[in-house]
């Protein structure tokens, strides 16, 4: 029961289009709901039910992950598209498969084997909450290493790596699972092998990650050194803390390693070697996988077999464990743009002069504020088909988040830290105090430090208008093409043009009720450049006023706005 049929194929793509086949008598799982008895939940993921289920015309046991696309936008949605294809075009016995992924109603429906014995974290804290015992670990990691190894020879970055994420059947056979935010580094025109979008599970983040300075196939190295000390010890490093402090404390410590005196179970030194050449801060001193298989920890490993008589002998059937939510939500901002403005004295911000935050701004020293933009996207205002379709709703979704810091700082003194005096800003709706859900017109709002753990979660909903202008104000008329896959190419080096002058332009965020401008609520700000270099890690104290002429850009739409913890609202996954 549960093994993974070795010959699978996959019928429909999210949009209902075919994905390539291969010639064999492999064989097909369809796309209708009707074929599919769904029985009992056998996980939870922090978007999705995982089912056991029984597939009809084959009589065959699946598991049905189901996910509610009502929660996602249109990026989100493309990017579980794609992933869902590179799973069911990945064929390696340690890589998990897609037979079938379809949409019915508001839901996706991704149909892959049943994996008998669950995930090893559900493995783990059903049995084995302290660690497990080290040839047991290195017979699960070569298996994941193996996969891993395979996904990367053909040009994925898996992106996701955790204990949670590995899944193991009835024969002890290892399989790499969930690529909900797996990524093919040939896609998105991006085949220069680094990608930028911030994705993960914060403790299995690699700190390259975290900082969107791009990163390759070794963030999964990282991750991967995270899921042996998750493995020894029941636990990633840091998954007490939240988000925030886990992004700030892998970023500014030293890396995680493994303290062989304070595990339940006795390790070899191979093993802190093999997870402290994973958990290396440069990337490229990282092993690749092909060396890593060459570690001498790996000799540890047994056959698969071993797994079943030490794991599984005595645990409990999948659909016997307590199954809970889980606590740990990957993170995924895609194509964010950080920019600095400037609320220095000198150009500080006279539409606030008659408002109740004037103080607080014109008192503050010159302060640097990080804004985080994420690319437009759109609502899920009509059907989920609909919009995993060609629709294209006339109104975009964009969000960005917005912290303080003061210039020149990196990420750790702009997180919420009670000791820094980095502040945060929120773009708030004037009503929101009374009717929080109202779109009204927005101010900017200091936050003390005391306050920001608070805030940190806080969410706040309105409409804007975005608008880069030259230096007098002078607003001009070109309106930027939301939507990339309908652009031609000289819209889109245009478009390009327009983003890279926007960066260097002054801006004034308007936010208004309903459509109408109301020129009081302006808010302006001076723009400081992105740093050419990663901008966590760079000084961003210099601010620019250079004037540009751009024949127009308004960039109108809802932006959703939270201070920096953006894996609240953005996550998704
Ligand atoms: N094919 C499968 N066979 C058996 N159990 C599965 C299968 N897929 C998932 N599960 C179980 O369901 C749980 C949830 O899976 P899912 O992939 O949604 O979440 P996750 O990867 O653990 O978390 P997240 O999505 O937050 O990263 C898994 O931990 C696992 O125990």
């Amino acid at each position: 029961m549960g093994s993974q049929d070795p010959s699978r194929r996959n019928s429909v793509g999210l949009s209902g289009s075919p994905l390539p086949t291969t010639p064999s008598d492999e064989p097909v799982f369809s796309s209708n709901i009707k074929d599919y008895d769904i029985l009992a939940p056998i996980g939870y993921g922090s978007s999705a039910v995982v089912y056991n289920a029984i597939y009809k015309p084959l009589n065959k046991q699946v598991a049905v992950k189901t996910i509610d696309l009502d929660r996602f936008e249109r990026n989100q949605i493309d990017e579980l598209r794609r992933e869902t294809q590179v799973m069911s075009l990945s064929k390696h016995e340690n890589v998990l498969r897609v037979h079938s992924a379809f949409v019915h109603e508001s839901k996706l429906y991704i149909i892959t084997p049943f994996m008998a014995a669950g995930s090893c974290l559900d493995i783990m804290k059903t049995a084995h909450p302290d660690g497990l015992e080290e040839a047991v670990i290195a017979t699960i990691l070569k298996q994941a290493l193996q996969g891993l190894a395979y996904l990367h020879k053909n040009g994925h970055i898996h992106r996701d790596v955790k204990a949670g994420n590995l899944l193991m059947d009835s024969d002890g056979s290892v399989l790499l699972a969930d690529f909900g935010v797996s990524s093919s580094l040939m896609e998105n025109g991006d085949r220069r092998g680094y990608r930028k979008t911030f994705v993960g599970t914060p403790c299995w983040m690699a700190p390259e990650v975290m900082e969107q300075a791009g990163y390759d196939y070794k963030a999964d190295i990282w991750s991967f050194g995270i899921t042996a000390i998750e493995l020894a010890t029941g636990h990633a490093p840091f998954s007490k803390y939240p988000p925030l402090k886990v992004l700030m404390l892998t970023i500014s410590n030293d890396p995680p390693t493994l303290d062989r005196d304070s595990t339940k179970h006795k390790y070899n030194r191979s093993l802190k070697e093999m997870i402290d050449a994973c958990l290396q801060k440069d990337p490229t001193k990282r092993p690749s996988t092909e060396k890593l298989l060459t570690f001498s920890f790996f000799k540890h490993a047994k056959k698969r077999e071993y797994l079943v008589s030490r794991l599984l002998a005595n645990l409990a059937p999948l659909q016997e464990r307590p199954h809970k939510r889980v606590q740990q939500k990957p993170i995924m901002i895609t194509k964010s743009i950080s920019w600095e403005f400037d609320f220095s004295e000198g150009e500080k911000d006279h539409s606030l002069e008659n408002s109740s935050q004037k103080d607080s701004v014109s008192h503050s020293p010159p302060t640097v504020k990080r804004v985080s933009f994420v690319d437009p996207i759109r609502p899920n205002t009509k059907s989920s088909e609909e919009a995993l379709g060609t629709d294209i709703g006339r109104r975009t979704v964009s969000r960005f988040s917005v912290v303080g810091s003061e210039p020149g700082s990196v990420l750790s003194s702009s997180l919420p830290n009670r000791s820094s005096d980095a502040s945060s800003v929120v773009m708030q709706s004037a009503l929101s105090q009374s009717h929080p859900n109202l779109s009204g017109f927005a101010s900017v709002q200091e936050i003390s430090s005391a306050t920001q753990d608070e805030e940190a979660s806080e969410q706040v909903k309105g409409r804007f208008t975005f608008k880069p202008c030259t230096r007098d104000k002078t607003v001009s008329n070109v309106s930027i093409e939301e939507d990339d896959s309908q652009m031609s190419e000289s819209k889109m080096r245009e478009k390009e043009n327009l983003e890279e002058l926007n960066r260097k332009s002054r801006f004034e965020i308007t936010a208004h009720p309903a459509d109408t401008e109301d020129p009081s609520s302006l808010v302006s700000v001076v723009l400081t450049p992105p740093p050419p270099v990663p901008v966590l890690q760079s000084d961003v104290s210099k601010s620019t006023t250079e004037q540009v002429s751009i024949p127009g850009a308004t960039k109108r739409g809802r932006f959703e706005v939270s201070s920096v913890d953006a894996s609240q609202k953005t996550n998704g996954f």
